[in-house]
């Protein structure tokens, strides 16, 4: 069987956007998928590990200071050991930056990391709608973080007016780039933004778990306000799904990964080339600008097909599936025409 790799997820974001709100969040939403968590706190009292404590089942907490400081690989490498070892049977990783980390370093950490079994899994930037433009201000490399994000959540929807929040919104999106932007409240945005759903062996009727127990299918208080209509988790996002017989051409497709339409965040399926010489299995994941391909063979009586789903917000399906049809490959192309694809191979 395949070797499951460990998604990183990075949370980042200025003190009191709303990070431990959102983490945990995703520790009572999370579908069967079993989170480890690091998380990083600032100062002496470990607040934040108290707060999901009980919730999740590994966690390693940096309480000797900010992720920021720790710089050396090898460190990060033995937590991320610890919570992707095989018996902790762990399926993502999130990590909670202190809200005066630097995200370029916790992004190095991840990818400088030796662990075999992980892969980066994005950086989340969270953004105080409230208080962004005032803090921006203050500490300027706070656009430079919007900037690095894969995907950015504006919390705190709900202590914004409408002009204020399409103001902030605006200049968010304009920093992000093309970066999705999610508005929110209380962090709550969909899991599955983040991770994939996994499926396991249920053998027979059981208990409750304790995660599905703390599920809550709003989870937020619409005590005071109609809850009728308001937006469920999965309003924010799109997937859409591509699924084509025909060749694809290497060069058009990586152009479009190098180069995504606005508001794509997540790319994940099997790619066929059918070049001579490059008829396997491609096996391609995306996190924002992150683009892997990993090879393999295809399994008995599969058909040699492209199947892709793309995950994004606000993104416009008809142009982004239009896209895709338009990478079909059209003309024969040699082996040359795989230089750009093996820039991304990942060997196993
Ligand atoms: N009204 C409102 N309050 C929020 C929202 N998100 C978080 N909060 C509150 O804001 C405060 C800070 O939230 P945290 O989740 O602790 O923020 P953080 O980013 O982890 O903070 P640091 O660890 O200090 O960097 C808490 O009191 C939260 O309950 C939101 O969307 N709306």
């Amino acid at each position: 069987m395949a070797k499951r790799l460990i998604p990183v997820v990075l949370v980042a974001g200025f003190l009191g956007a709303g990070k431990t709100t959102m983490l945990n969040h995703l520790l009572r939403n999370n579908g069967g998928v079993r989170i480890g968590v690091i998380v990083n706190d600032f100062g002496s009292v470990n607040i934040d590990s108290m707060m999901v404590a009980g919730q999740v089942d590994s966690m390693v907490s940096l309480s000797n200071g900010c992720l920021c400081c720790a710089v050396d690989v090898s460190e990060m490498d033995s937590m991320l050991d610890r919570l992707a070892h095989p018996r902790s049977d762990i399926d993502v990783i999130v990590v909670e930056a202190s809200g005066l980390a630097e995200p370029r370093n916790m992004v190095r950490l991840v990818l400088g990391s030796a662990n075999p079994r992980i892969v980066y899994g994005g950086l989340v930037v969270l953004v105080d709608a409230v208080e962004f433009e005032d803090t921006r201000v203050a500490n300027p490399e706070l656009d430079l973080h919007v900037r690095m994000a894969d995907l950015l959540v504006l919390n705190k929807t709900d202590r914004i007016s409408e002009p204020d929040l399409q103001s902030v919104l605006a200049r968010v999106e304009e920093l992000g780039g093309r970066s999705p932007v999610l508005p929110t409240a209380h962090g709550r945005i969909d899991p599955r933004l983040l991770f994939d759903e996994v499926t396991r062996v249920d053998d027979g009727p059981r208990q409750l778990s304790l995660d599905e127990l703390l599920a809550d299918p709003h989870d937020h208080d619409c005590s005071g306000h109609d809850c009728d209509g308001h937006d469920h988790l999965h309003d924010r996002y799109e997937a859409v799904t591509f699924t084509s017989d025909r060749p694809m051409d290497p060069r058009a497709l990586t152009r479009l990964l190098e180069d995504p339409p606005p508001g794509l965040y997540r790319v994940k399926g099997f790619v066929y080339f059918g070049i001579p010489g490059h008829t396997q299995r491609y096996t391609l994941q995306t996190v924002g600008r992150h683009i892997r391909f990993e090879t393999g063979p295809w399994g008995r009586g599969a058909g040699r097909v492209t199947e892709l789903v793309l995950i994004g917000s606000g993104i416009d399906a008809g142009l982004l599936l239009r896209r895709i049809d338009e990478c079909v490959r059209v003309h024969e192309s040699g082996a040359e025409a795989m230089t750009g694809v093996h820039r991304y191979v990942v060997e196993n």
